[in-house]
């Protein structure tokens, strides 16, 4: 069995080693040539995958190691009788500590004493936005949801209080986390246009996550030229990976589609894949991802009652993930003719260091207060009393 592969994929052989011969081709730039004579095809969100990549190969399976399944031509798959799986969820933790350290890095930027003060809209409230705002509301913010699809699902027993994006768009903060979707239902793409940008002005937090076109980013760099507009931090750009540097100029927080590449987001998107195609060649479903997650016997900290409750919050998440890093690495990497830019862009992302999520942090918190040690329970940290 012959099975072609982004080379970006991580712990390839580990996975699939066993079940055929793997071919590792570029993700952005994999031909039908390469393809033609495969039978799995595992890609990651930079492969367009439909019939220009597909028609006349061998392929009966495709996983994606990814959540957001936009680049996959869903339905030509289905006609085709090719199997399919992506892997949900896989890196949602992964974007809810980037979202929680781009708040709170906007609290401070804003002199609050209690980031929680801050308001939060949500839009998208499924895996990632759904995770985002319970942690939110764990934490203490006032949590404001809009999901047109889920609230109008007569099955969807957890579907209430959902709002206007209008209203929610009243939020201090507003978090993107919808996928990208065209010609449907309340369709994703440029659902924040330039009406809804001029809804969002200073001080309010524009955080784009999801999909970069979600956001016309044309329009975007515009409102960016006024006095008044909001502070924004992108982590997907239209287009990408040729990321528009005069953008990148005008926004916050500029990143390179890293919210999600946290070493467990990758090896559990691997992973699922690997789950996804053993259930398709009836193989045993085995867990593997422990041995690729070591307990980082290093990463511990302590604190004690006489530490400053917001600092320690600050230090143990800052500590874990600090998103102004990858900014500096971006504005660094970014410049050139499009060709280049699109080049350091890719460079960014595979050659991302390795980033471990807030659980593999052991805190102590000796004799502080229950109100703190929840909040550290609510981020996800690992707490010693
Ligand atoms: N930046 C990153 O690194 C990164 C990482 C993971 C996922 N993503 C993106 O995030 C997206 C969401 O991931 P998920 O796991 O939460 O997906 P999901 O399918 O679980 O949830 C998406 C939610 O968005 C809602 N939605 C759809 N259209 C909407 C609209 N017009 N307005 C408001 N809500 C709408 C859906 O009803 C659903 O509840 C993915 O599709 C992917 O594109 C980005
Ligand atoms: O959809 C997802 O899971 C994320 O956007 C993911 O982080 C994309 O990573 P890529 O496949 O582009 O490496």
């Amino acid at each position: 069995m012959l099975i072609v592969a982004d080379e970006n994929i991580p712990l390839l052989d580990s996975f699939f080693g066993d079940m055929g011969d793997i071919r590792r081709v570029p993700g952005r730039t994999m031909t039908a040539e390469q393809v033609r004579d495969a039978d799995i095809l595992l890609v990651r969100s930079v492969t367009q995958v439909g019939p220009r990549l597909l028609e006349g190969s061998r392929v009966r399976f495709v996983g994606t190691a990814t959540i957001g399944t936009d680049h996959i031509d869903l339905d030509w798959l289905e006609q085709q009788g090719i199997a399919f799986s992506a892997a949900p969820g896989c890196n949602a933790n992964s974007v809810v500590e980037y979202v929680l350290s781009v708040v709170l890095l906007h609290a401070e930027r804003k002199g609050l004493d209690d980031w929680s003060s801050l308001s939060v809209g949500v839009v998208g409230v499924g895996s990632v936005g759904g995770k985002v705002a319970r942690k939110l509301e764990r934490l203490g913010f006032d949590v404001h949801l809009c999901d047109p699809p889920r609230a109008e699902d007569p099955d969807d027993e957890d579907a209430e209080g959902f709002e206007s994006l209008a209203d929610v768009l009243k939020c201090d903060v507003v978090t993107l986390h919808t996928p990208l979707t065209r010609d449907q239902a309340h369709a994703t793409y440029h659902m924040i246009g330039a009406e809804e940008l001029s809804l969002l002005r200073s001080p309010q937090l524009l955080i784009s996550a999801g999909r970069g076109a979600v956001v016309d980013c044309q329009s975007l760099s515009d409102r960016l030229d006024q006095p008044d507009a909001p502070a924004v931090a992108l982590d997907v750009w239209e287009p990408e990976p040729a990321v528009d540097p005069a953008l990148m100029d005008k926004v916050w927080l500029a990143t390179p589609h890293i919210a999600g590449y946290s070493l467990e987001g990758k090896v559990h998107g691997t992973e699922m894949v690997y789950q996804a195609l053993s259930r398709y060649l009836g193989l045993p479903v085995r867990k593997k991802s422990g041995q690729f997650l070591p307990e980082p016997a290093l990463n511990k900290v302590s604190f004690t009652s006489s530490a400053d409750e917001a600092d320690a919050l600050r230090i143990s998440l800052l500590s874990c993930y600090d998103p102004r890093r990858d900014d500096a690495r971006m504005r660094v990497a970014i410049r050139g003719d499009e060709a280049e830019r699109s080049k350091a862009f890719d460079r960014l992302r595979r050659d991302y260091p390795v980033r471990r999520e807030c659980s593999s942090l052991k805190v102590q918190l000796k004799g502080t207060s229950k109100s703190l040690q929840d909040s550290f329970r609510a981020i996800g940290f690992k707490i010693k009393i």
